[in-house]
C-alpha cells in the first residue's frame, strides 16, 4: 500500500496534480469537499464568525478520507491533514478564533493524530509539495474563477494569501512525517505541457522508486 498527499497554498494546482497522478500510478484520488462544502462559502462571506466552524467541518471530512485512503489499497490525497493547523492558527493569528476555540481545535486535532496512530498505516508514504509565488497563486485562483476567492470579492484577501504563503515556507521545511519532494509550480505548467507534465511525473516516480514504493522496472498504467 503506498498512500501520496499533496500539500500546497490555494490553487498551487493540488487537485490538478493529484488527478494526474492517481491515473498515471492507476491509484485512486481522494479530494479535499471545496464544491459540496456549505461553510467555505459563509467564511470568505464573514470570516471571523464562519473561521471556528470551517475547521472543524474540514477536520473531520478530511478525517473521514484519511481513514478510508489509509484501509484501502494505493491513494492520492489532494491535501494533507498537516496543513489544517496552519490554516486554523494563520486564521487565529489575525484574530478570528477564541481562545477557547482554539484551545478546543488543539485538543480535538491531537485526539484525531492520536487515533491515526492505530491505523494500519500512521503516515503518508511521501508528501509531494507544490511550491507557488504570489503571482501565480492569483493567476490560477483567477483561472478557476471561484467567485468567493476572488481579490475583486474581498481586497483584504491579498493579505490573507500572501500571509498564508509566508506560513507555508516553514511549514514545509519541518515536515517530518514522511519523506518529501518539492515541485516547482511557478516553472513547470504541468496542466498545459506534456513535457513538463512528465517531468514532475517522473520526478514523483523515481523518489517513489528510492523509496522501495514501486519495482525498478514498474511501467504507468495510464498515460
Ligand atoms: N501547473 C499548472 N500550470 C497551469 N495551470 C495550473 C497548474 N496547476 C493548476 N492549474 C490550474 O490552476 C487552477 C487551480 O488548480 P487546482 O484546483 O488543482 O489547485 P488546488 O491546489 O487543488 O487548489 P485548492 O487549494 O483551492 O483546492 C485550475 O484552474 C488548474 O487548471
Ligand atoms: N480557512 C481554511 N481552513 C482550511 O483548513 C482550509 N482548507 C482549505 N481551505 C480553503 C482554501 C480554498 O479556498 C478552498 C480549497 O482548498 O478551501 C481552507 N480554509
Amino acid at each position: 500500500m503506498t498512500v501520496i498527499v499533496l500539500s500546497g497554498p490555494i490553487g498551487a494546482g493540488k487537485s490538478s496534480l493529484t488527478t494526474i497522478l492517481s491515473k498515471y500510478l492507476g491509484t485512486k484520488p481522494f479530494y479535499e469537499s471545496v464544491d459540496n462544502n456549505p461553510v467555505l462559502p459563509l467564511f470568505y462571506k464573514d470570516p471571523k464568525k464562519y473561521a471556528f466552524l470551517l475547521q472543524i467541518f474540514f477536520l473531520n471530512t478530511r478525517f473521514h478520507s484519511i481513514k478510508a485512503a489509509l484501509t484501502d489499497d494505493n491513494n492520492v490525497l489532494d491535501r494533507s491533514i498537516y496543513e489544517d493547523s496552519l490554516f486554523f492558527h494563520m486564521n487565529a493569528d489575525i484574530g478570528r478564533a477564541t481562545k477557547e476555540e482554539i484551545a478546543t481545535y488543539d485538543e480535538l486535532l491531537d485526539s484525531m493524530m492520536k487515533e491515526l496512530k492505530h491505523m494500519p498505516k500512521k503516515n503518508p508514504d511521501l508528501l509531494v509539495h507544490i511550491d507557488v509565488s504570489y503571482d501565480t497563486m492569483i493567476h490560477r485562483i483567477q483561472k478557476r474563477g471561484r467567485e468567493f476567492e476572488q481579490l475583486d470579492y474581498d481586497p483584504t484577501l491579498e493579505d490573507y494569501y500572501k500571509r498564508l504563503l509566508s506560513y507555508y515556507e516553514p511549514w514545509y521545511e519541518n515536515y517530518d512525517y514522511s519523506p518529501k519532494i518539492k515541485i516547482d509550480g511557478d516553472k513547470l505548467d504541468f496542466m498545459a505541457s506534456e513535457k513538463d507534465r512528465q517531468e514532475v511525473l517522473d520526478t514523483i516516480v523515481a523518489k517513489l522508486k528510492e523509496m522501495d514504493k514501486l519495482p525498478e522496472d514498474w511501467v504507468p498504467s495510464h498515460n
